[in-house]
C-alpha cells in the first residue's frame, strides 16, 4: 500500500550568512501492507508531518521515491490523491458554508452521488458526535468540533487507505477516545489500512498494529509495540527507602538483581533506587527478603512494565516527551519545493 525508498526532504532556512539546510526528513524507507494500522511516532520536529506532506502528495521529496496505493507520489499524484483521505495536522479552512455543505461538495468531488454522500455523512456526524450541527457554520464550530469536521471530510469519500496527522490533538478525552474507536473501525470494518502520526503514546500503543518511531529525520524503530517494548531490558523497579542513610545499600541489593548487576546500572534520585530487572515479578520477593534481612525498610515499591517512552529512551538515548527538537527553526520558513498544494479546504 506505502511503499518508500531513501525519502529525504531539506528545507532552506535563515538569509545571507545565517542559510542553513534543515534535513527534516533524512533517508526513510517504508512498506505499509494494506490493512495495517502504522502509527508513526516521534517527538516535535522529527520529521513526522513532512514525511506524510510527501507521501500525500503535498511536498516533493528532495530525494527518494514512494509509491502510495501503487502510485508514484511525483509522477502519479492526481492518482494518489483520489485513492486515499487526508486529514492534515493544522486542520483545512472552510469556505463559508454550512458544515454540512462543504461535506456534500467534497465527497461528490470524489464522484459519489448524492444520496451516498448525504447517507455517509449523516452516518459519520453521528459516530463522531456533530449530531445536530449539519447546518452549522464551521466558523462558529469549537475548535474539537472543526477538528471532527476535518475527520468526516478526510473520510466522507470512504478512502481504502487513510492519513491522519495528529488526529486527536485538541480533542476532549471522550472525543478522543472516540475517534480512537472510529480509527479501529475503519480498519476492522472497511480494512481500510491507516497511516497516522501522532506524539501521543497511549494513543500509539492502542491503536497501531506496528509502531515506526523516527528521531531526527530517520525510522529508528519499526515494530509491533510489544516488541519494541521487549527490546527494553527489563522491567523499571522503584524502591522508596524510608532512611536516607539506607540509599546506598539498598542500591547495592538491587543492583545484584538488575541488569548487569553492576552498580551503575540503578540510579538514587532524592529518597528512590531506580534499576531495570528482567521479570521483576519473580526478582522481586527475594529483593524484599534481601532487604529486609539487611534491616532496610522501605516506604514503597512499584514495578513499571517499559512503556513506549522506555523504548524511545533506550533508542536514543532521551525520553520522547523532552525530546523535541531543540533549536530547531521556526517552520514555514523558505519551504522547498511546495508541489502544488491543493486548494484551501479540498482534501486529497
Ligand atoms: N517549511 C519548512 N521550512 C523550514 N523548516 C521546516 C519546514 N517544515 C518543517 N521544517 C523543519 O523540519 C523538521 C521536521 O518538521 P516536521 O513538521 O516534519 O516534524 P514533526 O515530527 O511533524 O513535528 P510535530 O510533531 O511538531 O508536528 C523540523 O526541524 C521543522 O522545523
Amino acid at each position: 500500500m506505502i511503499h518508500a525508498r531513501g525519502l529525504v526532504q531539506t528545507f532552506q532556512t535563515g538569509r545571507g550568512k545565517d542559510k542553513k539546510e534543515v534535513r527534516a526528513v533524512d533517508g526513510v524507507d517504508l512498506d505499509i501492507a494494506e490493512g495495517e494500522v502504522v502509527g508513526f511516532l516521534g517527538p516535535n520536529g522529527a520529521g513526522k508531518t513532512t514525511t506524510l506532506r510527501m507521501l500525500t502528495t503535498l511536498l516533493k521529496p528532495t530525494a527518494g521515491t514512494a509509491t502510495v496505493a501503487g502510485y508514484d507520489v511525483v509522477k502519479e499524484s492526481e492518482q494518489v490523491r483520489r485513492s486515499i483521505g487526508y486529514v492534515s495536522q493544522a486542520g483545512g479552512t472552510f469556505s463559508g458554508a454550512r458544515a454540512g455543505e462543504e461535506v456534500m461538495d467534497h465527497g461528490m468531488l470524489y464522484g459519489r452521488s448524492k444520496a451516498e454522500v448525504q447517507k455517509r455523512g449523516h452516518e459519520l456526524f453521528d459516530q463522531l458526535q456533530l449530531d445536530g450541527l449539519w447546518e452549522r457554520m464551521p466558523k462558529n464550530m469549537s475548535g474539537g468540533q472543526k477538528r471532527r469536521l476535518d475527520i468526516v471530510m478526510g473520510l466522507i469519500h470512504e478512502p481504502t487507505l487513510v492519513f491522519l496527522d495528529e488526529p486527536t490533538t485538541g480533542l476532549d478525552p471522550q472525543a478522543r477516545a472516540n475517534l480512537w474507536e472510529h480509527i479501529a473501525d475503519l480498519r476492522t470494518r472497511r480494512g481500510a489500512t491507516v497511516f497516522l502520526t501522532t506524539h501521543y503514546l497511549d494513543e500509539a500503543d492502542a491503536l497501531s498494529d506496528r509502531i515506526l518511531i523516527i528521531d531526527q529525520g530517520r525510522i529508528v524503530a519499526a515494530d509491533t509495540a510489544d516488541n519494541l517494548k521487549a527490546q527494553v531490558s527489563g522491567d523499571l523497579v522503584d524502591l522508596e527507602v524510608s532512611d536516607p542513610a539506607d540509599l546506598q545499600r539498598a542500591a547495592e541489593h538491587l543492583a545484584s538483581i538488575a541488569g548487569s548487576g553492576s552498580r551503575d546500572a540503578v540510579q538514587v534520585e532524592g529518597n528512590h533506587v531506580r534499576g531495570r530487572v528482567q521479570r521483576a515479578g519473580r526478582a522481586v520477593p527475594g529483593l524484599l527478603r534481601s532487604l529486609d534481612g539487611s534491616s532496610i525498610t522501605l516506604e514503597s515499591i512499584e514495578v513499571h512494565r517499559p512503556t513506549l517512552d522506555d523504548v524511545f529512551l533506550t533508542l536514543t538515548g532521551r525520553s520522547l516527551r523532552d525530546a523535541d527538537a531543540s533549536g530547531a527553526p521556526p517552520e514555514g520558513e523558505d519551504a522547498a519545493e511546495e508541489a502544488g498544494r491543493p486548494t484551501e479546504g479540498a482534501r486529497a
